[in-house]
């Protein structure tokens, strides 16, 4: 899928309302972006959609329903299908889960069906903010803000090792690294809406930030950036 195209029509979309502030996070696995956007959705009292857990819902019906996973149209049935009311990141997060999830957002189809219904999430007023692969290049690319959230892959093997064994789950940190590693290599490598920062994303490298100076720092930029959209 093009920057701006319509997934509906094909046809270039139509930019949000200058009214409608649009925050985009993109990056890759456990960089931090889901945390931050929470953060700064809360902070700015703008509505968040992590577009993670609309690819990860669709992949868990596949499962669940015990369908394959390249089959296209039907996951893209499933996509359409999506509630995006009713998102749960508990009962979305196992890593089997993600790992369907990164197979399925390779189909262009897949991704036309809920980039629609991402886009009408985005556009809603008066704002919002989303994290994603693919928010500042594709869904939205006229949003307001856009940052790109990254960490060096070890950095984000740790901090999952430790999210996983702090929530009493076993984990090892070598295989989680492989495993990042992977994803990263299927997410940036993909044809269709390739995980890359937007030519005019703020790049943020969180690796020797905790999670704090990160807020600190991405709510610098965002506000740096809302501020001069304001006096232009
Ligand atoms: N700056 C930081 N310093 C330390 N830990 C962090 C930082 N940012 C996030 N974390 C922790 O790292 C883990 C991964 O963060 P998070 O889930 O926000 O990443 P993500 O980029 O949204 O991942 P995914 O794309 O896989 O959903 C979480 O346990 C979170 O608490
Ligand atoms: N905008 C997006 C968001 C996610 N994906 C794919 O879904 C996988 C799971 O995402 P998480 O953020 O929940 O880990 C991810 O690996 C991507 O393949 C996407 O393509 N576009």
């Amino acid at each position: 899928m093009n920057a701006g195209e319509d997934p509906a029509t094909g046809k270039e979309a139509s930019a949000a309302p200058r009214a409608v502030r649009i925050i985009a996070l993109d990056g890759p696995a456990a960089s931090g972006k889901g945390t931050l956007a929470r953060r700064i959705a809360s902070h700015y009292g703008y509505r968040h959609l992590d577009t993670g857990l609309t690819y990860r819902a669709a992949a868990k019906a596949l499962l669940d329903a015990g369908q394959p996973l390249d089959d296209e149209a039907l996951a893209a049935r499933m996509a359409g299908d999506v509630d995006f009311e009713g998102l749960d990141r508990s009962t979305l997060s196992a890593h089997a889960i993600g790992e369907a999830a990164s197979r399925i957002a390779v189909m262009p189809a897949v991704r036309r069906a809920l980039v629609a219904a991402q886009r009408r999430f985005a556009e809603e007023p008066p704002g919002s903010v989303l994290d994603g692969r693919d928010i500042g290049t594709v869904v939205c690319p006229g949003a307001s803000v856009k940052l790109f959230v990254t960490a060096s892959p070890e950095t984000r093997a740790k901090r999952r090792f430790e999210e996983i064994v702090g929530k009493g789950g076993d984990a090892r940190y070598e295989a989680i690294l492989d495993d990042l590693k992977e994803r990263d290599a299927r997410d940036m490598g993909r044809t269709d809406s390739p995980l890359r920062p937007a030519d005019d994303a703020h790049l943020l490298d969180t690796s020797e930030m905790g999670i704090e100076s990160a807020f600190q720092a991405a709510r610098d930029l965002i506000d740096r950036a809302l501020a001069a959209a304001s006096e232009s």
